[in-house]
Formats: C-alpha cells, sequence, structure tokens
C-alpha cells in the first residue's frame, strides 16, 4: 500500500500499538538545554535512574546563557547561573555529550543538531522544547516534548504517543527575489491561521520546497509549531544527502552507504493518502511581516494593518482591538510607516549562515536608522566562526548592529536581557506573544532581510527595496 512519508517514520520506530490507540515509539536521539533539560536530569537521577544509552543524548546552553562578548555562568537573569551550574554536573554524572557555554560547537539546540548531523532522515529526535519540529526539515521524525517525557526518553529510549493525523502542504511555483522560507510560512499561518495545523503532523512538499536549500527548510518546519502542529517533515533529497555529508555525526565509511539507500526509500510513495492536503500557489507570494501578537496576524509588508474580518464573531472582536492596542497600530495603517526602536536577527528560526548572509546583503554599505538598537546573534559557534570568515560580522558592525555569541538570547525573555518597556521590533525570531521579548514589547516577525531592511529605513520596510541595483 501507498504509504506517506510520515506514516513510514512512524511505522519504522512503533515498537507496539497500546490499548488505548496510543503507540509506544522508540526514541533514537534526545536533545537537552539547560531551561528544561537540567530539570529532567535531575529529577532522573534522584529517581536513582540512569540514561540508557548516553551517547544518543546531547545537551546545550542555549537559553539563558548570556550572548554578549566574554560571557561566562553569570547571567543577566539572576537564577540562570544555577540553571547552567546545575545542567553541566547533571550532564557529567549522566555521562551525556554536553555542548557547555564557549564550547567550540555551542549553540542553539536546534541549530546545532542539524549542523553536526545529530539529526539525520529516518531519526527520531525528542526535545523539551516546541521548536524541535524545526529538524523534521531533514526528514526526521523530531518533535517537542515536556520535562517529564525527557525523563521518559532517556530511561527507556520510547516514548508513549499518540499517532497524530496527516496533511500535506504543497507549495507551488517558484518564489520572488527577496521572498524567503520566513514568508512561506507566514503567509501558511496568516491564511489558515494559528490553530490551522492542530493535531497533524504535516509534510511541507511541492517544487518550492525541492528549490528550498536545507537551511530554509528549517526555517519553515520551526515554525510549524507556531501553526500548531505535532511536527513538520520534508523528504530528504540530494540536497540534504549534500547538506549532512562529512558532519561530526553523520555515517561514514560503509555505513554512509547503507544510510543512503534507507533516506533514499523516505519519501512519500505515488497515491499515498493524506487526511488533509493544502495547495498554495506561491508565484505571487511578496515578504511577509505580522502587525499584532500572533503569528497569524501576518501580512504582506506592502500592505496595511487589516480590519477585523467581516463577520468576525465576538471574541475575535475583542482578540484584535487588544491586539491593536497592545501593538500600538491603527486598522488601515500601512504597515511601512511603523517607526522601530530595535532590530533583532537570531533565534531557530533564522540565525544560520544563510540568513546571516541575506541580512548582510542588505545592510552591506548602510547604516542603521538613528535611534535603533540592532543585534545579531549567530545561532551557533559554528555559524559565528563562519560569518567571521565571510567578513559578515564587520558588516553587521559596520552597520551598527551589536555582533554577539551564539544563544536564545532576546528571542524570549528568559535570559533577563531585553530592548527596554514596549519596544517596537523588526525580528527575525518566530513568537510575537505579548511580553515575548521583554515587557509589554512589540515584536513584528518577518525575515532576516526585511529585519535588516527596516533597521536601515527606521520603520518596517520592504527588503527588495534594498536589493542589488536598487538606490542605498
Ligand atoms: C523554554 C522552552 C521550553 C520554550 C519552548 O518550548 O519553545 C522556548 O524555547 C520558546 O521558544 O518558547
Ligand atoms: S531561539 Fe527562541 S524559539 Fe528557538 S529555542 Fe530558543 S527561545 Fe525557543
Amino acid at each position: 500500500m501507498a504509504k506517506t512519508l510520515f506514516e513510514k517514520l512512524w511505522s519504522d520506530h512503533e515498537i507496539q500499538q497500546l490499548e488505548d490507540g496510543d503507540s509506544l515509539i522508540y526514541i533514537d536521539r534526545v536533545f537537552l538545554h539547560e531551561r528544561t533539560g537540567s530539570v529532567a536530569l535531575e529529577s532522573l537521577s534522584s529517581d536513582g535512574r540512569a540514561v540508557r544509552t548516553p551517547g544518543r543524548v546531547f545537551c546545550s546552553m542555549d537559553h539563558i546563557v548570556d550572548t554578549l562578548p566574554g560571557r561566562g555562568d553569570d547571567t543577566l537573569v539572576p537564577a540562570g547561573k544555577a540553571f547552567i551550574q546545575s545542567t553541566r554536573q547533571a550532564s557529567r554524572q549522566a555521562g551525556i555529550h554536553l555542548f557547555d557555554v564557549n564550547d567550540f560547537d555551542q549553540g542553539i539546540v536546534h541549530v546545532i543538531s542539524p549542523e553536526l548531523g545529530i539529526v539525520q532522515p529516518g531519526c527520531t529526535l525528542v526535545c523539551p522544547d516546541s521548536h524541535t519540529c524545526s529538524q523534521g526539515a531533514l526528514g526526521a521524525l523530531a518533535w517537542g516534548i515536556g520535562s517529564s517525557q525527557a525523563e521518559h526518553a532517556m530511561a527507556t529510549n520510547t516514548l508513549v504517543v499518540k499517532k497524530p493525523r496527516s496533511m500535506r502542504v504543497n507549495f507551488h511555483g517558484t518564489l520572488s527575489p527577496g521572498v524567503t522560507a520566513k514568508d512561506l510560512i507566514l503567509h501558511l499561518i496568516a491564511r489558515y491561521g494559528a490553530a490551522g495545523g492542530s493535531g497533524y503532523a504535516i509534510e511541507f512538499a511541492g517544487e518550492v520546497i525541492r528549490n528550498l536549500d536545507v537551511e530554509a527548510r528549517l526555517t519553515l518546519c520551526n515554525m510549524a509549531v507556531e501553526f500548531s502542529a505535532f511536527t513538520a517533515v520534508i523528504a530528504p533529497d540530494q540536497k540534504t544527502i549534500d547538506y549532512l555529508q562529512g558532519r561530526r555525526y553523520a555515517p561514514s565509511g560503509d555505513n554512509w552507504g547503507a544510510a543512503l539507500d534507507y533516506w533514499c526509500s523516505l519519501h512519500s510513495d505515488p497515491g499515498a493518502t493524506f487526511d488533509r492536503e493544502i495547495d498554495i500557489d506561491c508565484s505571487e507570494l511578496a515578504p511577509c511581516v505580522t502587525w499584532g501578537t500572533s503569528p497569524q496576524h501576518a501580512c504582506e509588508i506592502t500592505g496595511k494593518v487589516p480590519d477585523i474580518a467581516p463577520g468576525a464573531g465576538d471574541t475575535d472582536h475583542a482578540t484584535w482591538r487588544r491586539a491593536y492596542e497592545y501593538m500600538g497600530v491603527q486598522a488601515g495603517q500601512p504597515l511601512r510607516s511603523l517607526a522601530i526602536d530595535a532590530a533583532f536577527i537570531g533565534s531557530c528560526t533564522n540565525s544560520r549562515i544563510s540568513d546571516l548572509r541575506q541580512a548582510a546583503a542588505v545592510l552591506s554599505g548602510r547604516r542603521v536608522a538613528e535611534g535603533v538598537r540592532a543585534i545579531c546573534v549567530p545561532g551557533s559557534q559554528g555559524v559565528k566562526r563562519q560569518a567571521e570568515a565571510e567578513g559578515l560580522d564587520r558588516i553587521f558592525m559596520d552597520a551598527g548592529f551589536e555582533w554577539r555569541e551564539p544563544g536564545c538570547s532576546m528571542c524570549f525573555f528568559a535570559g533577563g536581557e531585553s530592548f527596554g518597556f514596549r519596544q517596537r521590533i523588526a525580528t527575525s525570531t518566530n513568537r510575537n506573544f505579548e511580553g515575548r521579548q521583554g515587557p509589554e514589547s512589540r515584536s513584528h516577525l518577518a525575515s532576516p532581510a526585511t529585519v535588516a531592511a527596516s533597521a536601515i529605513a527606521g520603520h518596517l520596510a520592504d527588503p527588495r527595496d534594498y536589493l542589488e541595483g536598487k538606490p542605498a
């Protein structure tokens, strides 16, 4: 019978179907971070249990660590140091691999896992972090779990999971210059709502996906959770294979050939059926930006803050009015008239080398507008080294950006650093909820190129106005 990619990944890991309809799933890799992983490790050890296969468990310091140059264990958030030090101790005790604060490979989990070849096509990978879905971009079944499930997975190499339904989203056509994976996912969420993917494992497919590089696919899958999906997957192809070859944890020697045979079988068979299928024509898409407090509040950068949709119910009215008020915007206001206080390029959504290159292409030879504070936080030490080797750090700093050490940083007000009260931020991150980036922060989600263009303009701006050939 024709099977979907998800079905193949699921059945290859299903140990047993349980009586209540759940399944016992074999877990190949567990990734942790100091914010939730430390809790799982400590609880496991206080229960007297060991990590069953320490060689398959990894942990990174990313959420709370400072991203200021010269950092150590001290953090801006008072309790941070304790999290960092207990994570270090618990990781040592458990014998798992820790990417410590200033490790050569330290970075955001969802950036370093692909970068080091830890996530691979056909594997199951879990992490107590909702953006684990990013890693489905390589053809893995990867999803976010809670701390107690992380304990279960570490102790037993298994998890009990309810099987999600299946959805395929087909992106057709070709993307115009300046339109990126970030714009695709914002468009999808705006069109079908932030709950549109609820209960589904989504396969992203179509010629647009085949043409995206692996890093852009990671950006797309990263925000599947903002669409409320269980996770997202993309069939591995030659780009995935080329990306993984030679990476530290990728198979080598004879194992490489065997892995390729398996990876090449990981695609939805012709005729496989999905519980839901969506088709999107991308040829006319423009760069997107959010105006409100949900990722579904996204529209084209050339547009205006929308009116409440006709026919919206009372709850929608109240939510929209609240979003207008919180964000300090009015229906009908052109998005490009919104002056920004800050620009942030970073996070597991958009802090990879290709993201930094796209932003640098806009910033090169230009200066951030007066009064705008701009920060770039590479996603990993590897990204930072590569960027510095290419001279991108100079482009960022010459434009007036701060250049930081890797980590989650101001994606999330957990590290204790923010741009300040009620600041309006053009940001390459994935969440724009109230207070997400600090007290009353006003976050406008966009691609790195759009954030860079906005930093230069001093207001939300269209990156296409800054592409090659356009006046500076
Ligand atoms: C702290 C962590 C559990 C959280 C998540 O699960 O996503 C964070 O990474 C976030 O992005 O909000
Ligand atoms: S970068 Fe942001 S979204 Fe990603 S894991 Fe860190 S806090 Fe979560």
